[in-house]
């Protein structure tokens, strides 16, 4: 480790932000202590609290910054207004008395079916509300001091960094969208020589080879380029598709490059997909992707017509279907593309590793060195398990240690592209700090999307999970991996952090120093060895080593054993988002992202090491978080008897709450609006609005009614062996139509989804009863008693607007099916049917 030699050591504490002077802000120093960080972690901690000094306890030594000044912690910013949410939390679970009410009313009525219910109910909300409270209890807010890093060690000494890229499904992840989170990240303000870029593909498509082949060329002008212009956002489909950016001549040669290079890789694409009828390509090419319309418009725009852009040359070539060999230059290229023979299948495929650029020759157009750049599609095979992104992760964990080993992983979705190129400098504040260091696996950055629309209709934000109960578990033992973001130290997927578990192979121990190049014949028959079908039989990867096999949220699952086995992570929340990922533009890829979430939720939920046992007995409070998360699904029971049998009741004209006149029904109402209330006053707390909120409130109870209850049903149905487990990659194309359609804020639905049929079932059902309780009470029958009842069913009919609109008063293509507005008509019929004989 270098001693830094600066005459101007980690003295000063770093400046504080001025909208955060009431918090009592701890910031360490290391003043009195010696320069050398080697030597800091010897000497005791201390910390200073509002002007004294004092000693760091054991306990609260996580909670405490390190001795560094690389980072410190604080209290959260609103602690006043937490502390007042917390109140009205506490106010919830005087909802676990009412049940008491309930069944004595019910009793007498003799309804068993409806207070087994309601004691479900209750049951589920009071367990939601206790587990929940594990967030509340120490939430922390971190800062990073990124610019002392040079104070403490040269940029030689940074550790290598391994970014992982998963994809797997050039139809539904475009890889031109891949390439361009592989190169925001290879363009990071990082040592390049000390970057390797992993991309895994699953898809096993020889269209993302190219597309990496492209990207390789393409990375030679762009790396230079971000460094010149200092650029912050490094994708270079983001870059140039905002119009602040400086347009000077350069500026522009790039960007025709981009836009050649896409364009060259679209045609590819469609030479491949439709090798028979080269006339169907263009007509497909055209009509399907928005590229090519830009492609045009930027060769019209800039004026700049060079034969090899015209588009005219470029139809000429996709009819006669010759780009193939055009493009693809030198036996390297075509002999990586030469695997792609007959046999050649998604499922069945030998593995397939293509090194496109080393950073020990590979120099771009300025003479630095490129980073490494690597393609892996592990081996396939019908017969044997590829435990779908986690299996996927772990041959890229054992191709890595083979090829590269640098201590530390970075793991990313192929959508996720760095939006700030000083990101891994953050990290290492944490990773270099001797203090936090030992039992350190990961520091998790929340994920954040683009291109929401205004009110964020279909609550993708999800900030409750991405940012408010991690800040929250922060404080316990650190956030949950969330599955992209994350930067792992490799020690973290070998054993706990006291007793290492020894790999097979003495290559793949995370100390192991790689001394050939990346293409060398031995490493790269080592890779393929380890990115074999069947290496994994009969050793601990995916039980007790690396990222763990079992569950659909297979980063859920990883966390959750890394908490377990006594490894602690840490949430980096930086002002400017780390990372940009795309949530789903349509309603139905959202509920069937919601629906595999569930079934891995509940996969951990009852298996050996279930959450709710095994957890809380291991982590205790810990173990309380990550079991609320594994009962999720659950809510599925609370809203779809809210959404249901009070409105049946009322169509019967049958009261089953309490009357107006009755001191239960202030409680009731009480409870409601209080519970409302506490959400709403932690959204607008965390900066955001009156319409997202209701669009969460409203994406909440759809999730009830759809993914929660169908991802339950499809996990049963799996559990006793009649359907299999899948992992549904979520869709990121952008169809025009629809994206216009999200841009208003209007609800695409456009699929024939049997999980539409509740929900348009139960909208029919509240819209009726409203209307019935609405005229039972004009004529004065029972108005004290179904009062509640059809607040209730009106509160359910103005969140279903979107969906009355969809099945009635809309035409265009994302509306409700015509199908499912029918079944779910007569299944309300049914229903209605149905109630007549319960009440
Ligand atoms: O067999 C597979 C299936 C998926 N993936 C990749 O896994 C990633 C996540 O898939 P996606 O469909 O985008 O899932 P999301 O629901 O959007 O992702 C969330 O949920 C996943 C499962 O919990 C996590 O892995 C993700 O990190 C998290 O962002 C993508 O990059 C895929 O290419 C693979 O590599 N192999
Ligand atoms: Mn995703």
């Amino acid at each position: 480790m270098a001693a830094s030699t600066t005459k101007n050591p980690i003295t000063t504490p770093p400046t504080l932000q001025p909208g955060r002077k009431k918090n009592k802000i701890i910031v360490v120093m290391g003043a009195t202590e010696p320069e050398n960080p080697a030597l800091l972690s010897i000497s005791p901690p201390v910390y200073q609290e509002n002007g004294k000094s004092k000693r760091v306890h054991r306990h609260h030594r996580l909670l405490q910054p390190s001795p560094s000044s690389l980072h410190s912690s604080s209290p959260p910013s609103h602690l006043l207004q937490s502390r007042v949410c917390l109140c009205l939390h506490v106010c919830h679970p005087s909802s676990c008395l009412s049940p008491c009410t309930n069944t004595f009313q019910l009793q007498k009525r003799s309804f068993f079916f409806c207070d087994t219910l309601y004691f479900t109910v209750y049951l589920v909300l009071a367990f939601m509300w206790v587990a929940s409270q594990s967030f509340h209890m120490r939430p922390v807010h971190r800062k990073e001091y990124p610019e002392n890093l040079e104070k403490i060690m040269k940029p030689s000494d940074f550790p290598a960094l391994d970014v992982f890229i998963c994809t797997a499904d050039p139809y539904k992840e475009p890889p031109i969208n891949v390439v361009n989170t592989a190169l925001s990240v290879m363009a990071y303000d990082y040592p390049t020589e000390k970057v390797s870029v992993y991309v895994s593909d699953d898809g096993g498509s020889a269209l993302t080879l190219f597309a990496f082949m492209e990207a390789a060329k393409f990375a030679s002008h762009w790396l230079p380029f971000c460094r010149e212009k200092n650029i912050t956002v490094r994708s270079p489909e983001v870059y140039f598709g905002t119009s602040n950016h400086s347009w000077c001549s350069e500026t522009e040669k790039i960007k025709v490059k981009y836009s050649f290079s896409t364009v060259v890789f679209l045609l590819f694409n469609s030479v491949i997909n439709y090798k028979s009828c080269p006339t169907m390509i263009f007509l497909s090419f055209k009509r399907k992707h928005t590229t090519w319309d830009r492609y045009v418009r930027v060769v019209k725009e800039t004026d700049l017509k060079p034969d090899a852009l015209r588009p005219r040359r470029v139809e000429h070539v996709v009819e006669t279907g010759n780009v193939s060999n055009e493009y693809v230059s030198g036996d390297e290229e075509r002999e990586a593309f030469s695997k792609w023979t007959d046999g050649f299948t998604r499922q069945d495929h030998p593995t397939v590793i293509q090194v496109f650029l080393e950073n020990i020759k590979d120099r771009d157009i300025t003479g630095h060195l490129l980073p490494n750049l690597i393609y892996v599609s592990r081996q396939k095979s019908k017969t044997s398990r590829h435990n779908f992104k986690a299996g996927a992760l772990n041959t890229l964990l054992r191709v890595s240690a083979v090829m590269t080993n640098a201590p530390i992983v970075l793991t990313l979705d192929c959508d996720m592209y760095s939006n700030d190129p000083k990101t891994p400098l953050r990290v290492l504040c944490y990773v270099c700090d001797s203090a936090a260091q030992s039992d350190l696996s990961y520091v998790q950055f929340p994920q954040c999307f683009r291109g929401l629309n205004k009110n964020d209709i279909y609550a993708s934000e999800i900030k409750r999970v991405f940012e408010i109960n991690p800040l929250g578990m922060d404080g316990l033992k650190g956030p949950d991996y969330l599955g992209t973001g994350t930067f792992f130290c490799r020690r973290a997927f070998f054993g706990d952090p006291s007793t290492f578990m020894s790999p097979e192979i003495p290559q793949l121990h995370p100390n192991h120093a790689v001394d050939k190049p990346l293409k060398s014949p031995s490493i790269l028959s080592l890779a393929h060895q380890v990115a074999g079908c069947n290496y994994e039989n009969q050793t601990n990867w995916g039980c007790k080593m690396g990222f763990r096999y079992g569950s659909l949220v297979e980063d859920y699952y990883t966390g959750y054993w890394m908490h377990c086995d006594g490894w602690r992570s840490i949430f980096c929340h930086p002002e400017r988002p780390a990372f940009y990922g795309d949530a789903p533009i349509a309603l139905v890829d959202l509920i069937n992202q919601n629906k595999r979430c569930v079934i891995g939720l509940l996969e951990v939920a009852f298996s050996k090491y279930s959450t709710l046992t095994f957890g809380i007995h291991r982590i205790g409070l810990m173990g309380l978080s990550y079991a609320h998360y594994s009962c999720w699904p659950f809510w599925a029971i609370p809203i779809t008897v809210y959404a249901f049998l009070p409105q049946l009741a009322l169509l019967k004209g049958v009261s089953i709450f309490p009357k107006v006149s009755e001191p239960w029904f202030l409680l009731y109402l009480f409870l409601f609006i209080g519970a409302y209330a506490k959400e709403y006053l932690e959204f607008i707390l965390e900066g955001s609005t009156f319409r997202k909120w209701w669009n969460d409130q409203r994406i909440w109870m759809i999730r009830g009614l759809t993914c929660f209850l169908f991802g339950s049903i499809e996990y049963l149905l799996q559990s006793f062996g009649i359907s299999a487990p899948g992992f549904n990659v979520t869709s990121k194309v952008l169809d025009d139509e629809q994206s216009k359609r999200y841009e208003q804020e209007i609800f695409e639905f456009g699929v024939p989804s049997p999980m539409f049929v509740t929900l348009a079932t139960s909208a029919i059902i509240n819209l009726f009863s409203f209307f019935k309780g609405f005229l039972d009470i004009m004529s004065g029958n029972n108005m004290e008693g179904l009062f509640l009842q059809m607040f209730l069913a009106g509160f359910l009919m103005v969140n279903c607007l979107p969906v009355y609109e969809a099945m009635f008063l809309r035409s265009d293509k994302g509306k409700m099916p015509t199908k499912i507005t029918l079944i779910s008509t007569f299944l309300a019929g049914a229903l209605y049917a149905a109630a007549s004989h319960i009440f």
